[in-house]
């Protein structure tokens, strides 16, 4: 037995049966590409809405759903699961793990859920609060459910972990990490058996601060290889280190690999968290690992130093690719840093590396190993000054997936560029409880209210849709959208690429050329990526809608450079004779803006803003403008009322919907003074956001 079972032989030979999704990527390759043609380039123009079915969450969807023999696995926000019939959209059964809702600010980025796995007549998904679950794929009864989070986790004093990445199956066993690097976390991820749900093993991805044994299959790689490239007592050793592996992993049953991607440092100040000192492995890399015992077998580092959230955790694509006449067998990678990687799948040997979007952090890759080329001015923690960087903290691409096309030969991004103003906390490493800990100000973190740094940093904001050609290493073309936070990308064998859009427009494009083919209106901004499937051998593309995730939560009003959106979260799917027509009428208009109490104490607004760019901003968007999804708290009732407003915030009176309480995080003057601080905003905004809805639509479709 090869221990690829039943399942394993049916995604490694995934061609076979084309009409299924059987795994996060469709095959182990993750190229996100079918061969399904049915729907192609010459009659895409008549794609039609063949069902939808409403979410019961309103915030972002990011999964991508699974398609085993006609029924459809899709995961949602608050990590639900739901079983649904893929030609009809009719609700099979639906599996609701009950979240807690004061668990949303553990994690930093909407309570999101990118997928399930499926192996042998059962599905897996992650939930927020750490767990991972196993039901069976028929019934949608419970099989088994783990804590996936060990008490040796509590390291980062914060236990911040939150699961929302799809779990991989290799070889028989599931495996999953987690979110939490912004808080203070230690990356880790752990194998169960999907039989049983018994932990199997576990790799840490950065060191025990002590250097001691984990007992864990990382040990000796950790303190033989990673230790040493770490200051001993740097804020690391309070903090976890970060390296969450909260998006990619991916078994590739060539090399007979796991690959993970690793993600950033906490906190991301180098100077504090590593006292400037090290590459701080495994920060930033992939790393290779046997699937049967997560023995260490190689890695490659692609951000050492990292002080920009480069995170590597995005998906991580196999491909085989003729490179000087020889095909080899190859990693390919675009991380948040910008650059585009071409690695030995086997080996881990570095081919080529090029910057597949404009940056300003490194002026290129060391040619032999990899290595970034700094631009020393980027590494603001031990230059002490300001850094604007591009790519910022978002990165040149995100979690949205990239696909591949063999018919092509081209890889599909989707693209983007959000600068990121990265200034050092004052006075060393001040973390706080239950707010991102960055060791930066999160002061200036924000954008200014003024038109001049407003209209300078939306200058500076793409995004769009990124032909890739990896092996001339140089973009073929590009397809240009209104801003960034666009969908992941699928390609098919019918020439076409499909794409939802922040602005809530469903695209299909002509994979050759980037021709737009095909758009549907569909209500709400899309940052999942669609899949096709058979279903009674007919062909359907189908895609989770709902605007969400960091973009519009922590950037706020300026999202909208996007297009405006109101989260209508749904799952929508398309066929070429398709009779549900069009989506019913939805009111867009979002939160309106009601005129707010005239008097503010302007003393305590200076530190309503930081308490708030510390603990709020991050949900419910910079400078107190609401990105779309949560409420905007200018013109929120609460604001009315001193009582009111602690009542939510200081004692949790909305924790079922998502919003915690923080008493035990400032005192009820600091709560206080963040209401202070909100009308003071609402004053300055409410006119301008009333004007700014004075046309056709009554939405705003500029800033203000
Ligand atoms: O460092 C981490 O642990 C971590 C976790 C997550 C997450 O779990 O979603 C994101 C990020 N970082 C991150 O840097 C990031 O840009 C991001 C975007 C999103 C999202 O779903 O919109 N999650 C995350
Ligand atoms: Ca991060």
């Amino acid at each position: 037995d090869d221990g690829q079972g039943a399942t394993g032989e049916a995604i490694i030979h995934a061609d076979d049966h084309p009409g299924d999704w059987l795994t996060y990527g469709r095959t182990y390759s993750e190229q996100r590409y079918s061969p399904l043609d049915q729907i192609n380039r010459s009659n895409v123009g008549n794609l039609k809405l063949a069902w939808y079915l409403d979410l019961d969450t309103n915030r972002g969807q990011e999964g991508t759903p699974l398609v085993v023999d006609g029924v459809m696995y899709a995961t949602t926000n608050w990590s639900m699961m739901k079983a649904v019939d893929a030609a009809t959209g009719k609700l099979l059964w639906s599996y609701d793990p009950r979240v807690p809702g004061n668990i949303a600010d553990k994690g930093c980025c909407d309570t999101v859920n990118r997928g399930a796995a499926y192996w042998n007549g059962k599905v897996f998904f992650g939930t927020f609060d750490g767990r991972l679950i196993a039901l069976d794929a028929k019934t949608g009864k419970l099989v088994w459910s783990v804590n996936t989070i060990p008490p040796e986790a509590e390291l980062g004093k914060q236990r911040s972990y939150t699961v929302d990445g799809a779990p991989r199956v290799a070889k028989g066993r599931v495996i999953i990490g987690n979110g939490g690097s912004e808080f203070g976390a230690r990356g880790f991820v752990s194998a169960f058996d999907a039989e049983t749900g018994k932990l199997d093993w576990r790799f840490f991805t950065v060191p025990n601060p002590k250097n001691e044994p984990d007992h864990a299959a990382s040990d000796s790689v950790l303190m033989n290889k990673a230790y040493q490239t770490w200051s001993p007592t740097g804020a690391w050793t309070r903090q976890g280190g970060g390296g969450t592996v909260w998006d990619s992993i991916v078994y590739d049953p060539v090399s007979d690999l796991v690959y993970l991607g690793v993600g950033n440092g906490s906190p991301w100040n180098y100077k504090y968290r590593s006292e400037g000192k090290g590459d701080n492995l495994f920060l930033g890399s992939i790393v290779a690992l046997k699937p049967e015992t997560g023995e260490y077998v190689w890695h490659f580092q692609e951000t050492p130093m990292d002080q920009w959230d480069f995170t590597s955790v995005q998906q991580i694509m196999t491909l085989d690719l003729p490179i000087n006449g020889e095909t080899r067998h190859v990693i390919v990678h675009a991380p948040k840093n910008g650059f585009f990687y071409i690695i030995d799948a086997k080996t881990g040997e570095f081919i080529s590396g090029k910057n597949y979007v404009y940056v300003n952090w490194a002026s290129g890759l060391d040619p032999k190993t990899g290595r970034p080329i700094y631009n020393p001015d980027a590494l603001y923690t031990l230059t002490g000054k300001d850094w604007y960087g591009i790519p910022g903290d978002l990165g040149g691409h995100n979690f949205a997936a990239m696909a591949f096309s063999p018919k092509t030969g081209l890889v599909y991004i989707p693209a983007q560029q959000v600068p990121f103003l990265y200034t050092n906390q004052k006075g060393g490493f001040l973390p706080h409880p239950d707010s991102w800990n960055l060791g930066l100000d999160m002061n200036k973190v924000g954008i200014p209210d003024s038109p001049e740094a407003k209209q300078a940093f939306v200058k500076d904001l793409k995004g769009y849709l990124l032909a890739w050609d990896p092996q001339k290493q140089q973009e073929a073309w590009r397809v240009d959208h209104k801003g960034p936070w666009n969908g992941g990308i699928l390609a098919t064998g019918g020439d076409l690429l499909f794409q939802g859009l922040a602005n809530g427009e469903f695209h299909a494009y002509d994979a050759t050329n980037g021709s737009d083919l095909f758009h549907f209106a569909a209500d709400s901004g899309i940052i999942a990526p669609p899949v096709t499937y058979l279903a009674n051998g007919k062909q359907y593309v189908a895609v989770e809608v709902g605007w969400g995730g960091i973009y519009p939560f922590f950037l706020g009003g300026l999202a909208r450079t996007s297009g405006w959106t109101v989260n209508h979260s749904r799952i929508i799917a398309f066929s070429l004779d398709g009779k549900a027509g069009e989506l019913p009428k939805q009111n867009n208009e979002g939160f309106l803006p009601v005129k707010p109490p005239a008097q503010f104490d302007a003393a305590r607004t200076d530190n309503g803003y930081f308490q708030f760019q510390t603990y709020c901003a991050a949900c419910h968007g910079d400078n107190a403008e609401g990105g779309g999804v949560l409420p905007d708290l200018r013109w929120s009732g609460s604001i009315r009322h001193q009582d009111a407003f602690y009542n939510v915030v200081g004692r949790g009176a909305l924790t079922a919907y998502g919003m915690d309480r923080f008493d035990s995080n400032m005192n009820p003057n600091e709560i206080e003074d963040i209401r202070q601080f909100l009308i003071k905003r609402a004053n300055e905004t409410y006119q301008r956001e009333v004007d700014a809805r004075k046309n056709a639509a009554g939405i705003p479709e500029q800033l203000p």
